[in-house]
């Protein structure tokens, strides 16, 4: 498989900052790949790196097998790229939007009306006749993307596409982005955990400028996922909590809450499950809940970034 997007030890540094800081990044074409960090982990400057909107300080970055060269010019017809904060003309409508897109691209006549047709019908704007100034964020997000479309991507680059929306207008993203696999390749920084596992097959986690780990979710998951139990208890949770502490099967436990709730890491799920009633009963204390569940990439991330804060 070759590669959309290819970086060796980029760097981008504002003075003394390293803002981006060695990053060797490799996005197979065809993929739908999360790149995910924290605000100001340098998501946004890698983005401007891989556009051409800004150089790099050292390292190299290379678009569908060129490099961004000095302009930055190198491939750029065969780019999408949508800006964290995209910016529309109130007054237009959104057929209008993106037929004067695709003029920049030099796309006219019957060429440009069918792709104009076939992005509104993506973004699910067909009927909608107001004009932009009246869009909500979500329907302004989704013409966003249409109109990084027009000239047919190979690469669709895209700066936290989701962070402004509510939970409706991120689904809808979401599953525009979604109808993109097989088509196009498309890249996007994000600090939303639970988009990224919905939509994306590879994921980079970006941690003050480096890179802490890429792999394929499933891979991060394998890797670094185990599992997890969470029991309530009636009383005695902290006699108890002490007490699944010590079998082999647990990796740690939490400090239990008010509520007599302990969550518990487990290397044997099996065995958990077997022998927790029994502790619980021969301290003479009642099981309220006992809940079994695979930990999420949001406690990989912590794992991986939060702990080194
Ligand atoms: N032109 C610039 N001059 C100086 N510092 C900059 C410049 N652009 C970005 N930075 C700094 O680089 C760091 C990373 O910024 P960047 O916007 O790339 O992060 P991000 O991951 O996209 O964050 P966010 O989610 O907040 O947009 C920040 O500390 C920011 O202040």
């Amino acid at each position: 498989m070759s590669s959309a997007i290819r970086t060796a030890a980029l760097t981008k540094s504002y003075g003394p900052e390293r803002v981006v800081d060695s990053l060797d990044l490799d996005v197979e074409e065809g993929s739908i790949f999360g790149f995910l960090g924290a605000n100001g982990a340098g998501k946004t400057t890698t983005l401007r790196l891989a556009t051409g909107l800004a150089r790099p300080t050292s390292g190299s970055i290379q678009i569908l097998g060129r490099d961004v060269g000095a302009g930055g010019s190198a491939g750029r017809s065969e780019i999408g790229f949508l800006p964290d904060v995209p910016a529309f003309y109130g007054w237009m409508t959104a057929p209008e939007f993106l037929r004067f897109t695709g003029g920049l691209f030099g796309m006219s006549g019957a060429a440009l009306r069918e792709r104009t047709e076939m992005l509104l019908d993506l973004a699910g704007l067909t009927d909608v006749t107001s004009k932009l100034g009246g869009f909500s964020r979500g329907m302004k997000q989704r013409l966003g993307i249409a109109q990084a479309l027009v000239n047919a991507p190979r690469l669709l680059l895209l700066d936290e596409p989701t962070s402004a929306l509510d939970p409706m207008g991120r689904k809808d993203v979401l599953d525009m982005i979604i109808s993109l696999r097989g088509r196009t390749t498309v890249f996007f920084s994000t600090h939303i955990l639970g988009d990224v596992e919905r939509v994306c097959d590879t994921v980079a986690i970006l941690d003050r400028g480096r890179m802490v780990t890429q792999a394929p979710i499933h891979e991060l998951k394998a890797r670094y996922g185990k599992e997890r139990v969470v029991v309530e208890v009636t009383r005695d949770a902290d006699v108890l909590a002490r007490d699944f502490g010590e079998r082999q099967w647990a990796t740690s436990t939490t400090t239990p809450g008010d509520d007599g709730r302990i969550e518990i890491t487990v290397t044997d799920l099996r065995a958990a499950q077997h022998d927790i009633p029994a502790i619980v009963a021969a301290r003479g204390s009642g099981l309220a809940r006992l809940e079994a569940g695979e930990i999420g990439l949001e406690e990989v991330f912590v794992d991986l970034v939060g702990g080194k804060k």
